[in-house]
């Protein structure tokens, strides 16, 4: 049976301001984290109170040793995403951080409500796996363990869908956010320069179009004189659901403000009736989670 649209609930504003903050990276942690603090508190005195930042070095090298135990409440960078989310009385979109659970590591993105409350955590679902000889081999299942769920939030702007970087290449987790209701997707994301120049684009604008929702990613800034081998591409981006680029950054550290207007969506999808033209006889999309659970799933 094909996934049935859940009807989101309907915050008061339709329009509300998104912030991406593109930061530079170290790896000292607490310099990271007081530049976060710094430029999100800017960000909520310019009006946001979506944001959407980055917050930690993407190289394999490191990355485990930036691990943080969410869960048991040993993570400096969530204990600062709650204390401004609280205290500025905004919402976080705070990915993503290497999350240590169980002896294993997950790549884990914490969705903090404006009462500095965690109301979701993703989990990465596809962990990235490339070997393009000469140019880029990564294998980040050497490092991670993949997430098992979806996460679909309600928070103050709105039904949020996350996901993290290469989720974002898995259209069919994208139309399921959709079919939950979800009015815009995060994917917190590190892309490189090997794929970042020909797709980055092409793949946000494309969950855009195809699911006439807004598309929001938020990518370090590029470091052109890390010794990694990893180098960032940045650009991060919204998408309004016509595939219009809203605001998006360079590669060099940046906040880009944005609006989101919700009413957008029902205007696209009034216009151009997708939902109405597909051909359920033909294909259709079977939300497992959802199906196996008998009913709606929200992180919220
Ligand atoms: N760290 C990542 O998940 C990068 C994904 C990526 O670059 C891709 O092309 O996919």
């Amino acid at each position: 049976m094909a996934a049935v649209s859940i009807p989101p609930p309907q915050p008061n504003a339709t329009k509300y301001k998104v912030a991406l903050l593109q930061l530079p990276v170290s790896p000292r942690k607490e310099e990271n984290i007081a530049r976060a603090r710094a430029r999100l508190d800017a960000a909520a005195a310019a009006g946001a109170t979506l944001v959407e930042i980055w917050n930690c070095p993407y190289s394999m090298e490191t990355l485990p040793s930036h691990g943080e135990d969410i869960d048991g409440g040993a993570s400096p960078s969530v204990s600062m995403l709650s204390e401004v989310a609280a205290r500025r009385r905004i919402t976080i979109v705070g990915g993503s951080i290497p999350e240590r659970s169980s002896g294993r590591l997950f790549n884990t993105c914490c969705v903090i409500g404006p009462d500095g409350q965690i109301k979701a955590k993703h989990r990465k679902l596809h962990l990235f796996e490339i070997d393009i000889p000469g140019d880029i081999t990564l294998r980040e299942s050497d490092t991670f363990t993949a997430g098992q769920e979806p996460t679909i939030v309600d928070t103050d702007v709105g039904r949020i869908g996350i996901g993290i970087c290469h989720d974002i290449r898995f259209p069919e987790l994208a139309m399921l956010y959709r079919s939950r209701g979800a009015h815009l997707i995060c994917y917190p994301s590190a892309f490189n320069m090997s794929t970042g120049q020909l797709l980055w684009d092409l793949m946000q604008k494309s969950r855009a179009v195809d699911n006439q929702l807004f598309v929001v990613t938020c990518s370090p800034a590029r470091d052109p004189n890390a010794e990694s081998d990893y180098m960032i591409w940045g650009h991060s981006s919204l998408i309004g659901p016509f595939g219009e680029v809203i605001t998006a950054a360079g590669h060099e550290e940046a906040t880009v403000i944005g609006e989101i207007d919700r009413s957008m969506i029902q205007t696209i999808r009034e216009n151009l009736p997708l939902e109405m033209q597909r051909r359920d006889d033909l294909y259709q999309l079977v939300d497992v989670r959802r199906e196996s659970s008998g009913h709606e799933t929200c992180a919220a």
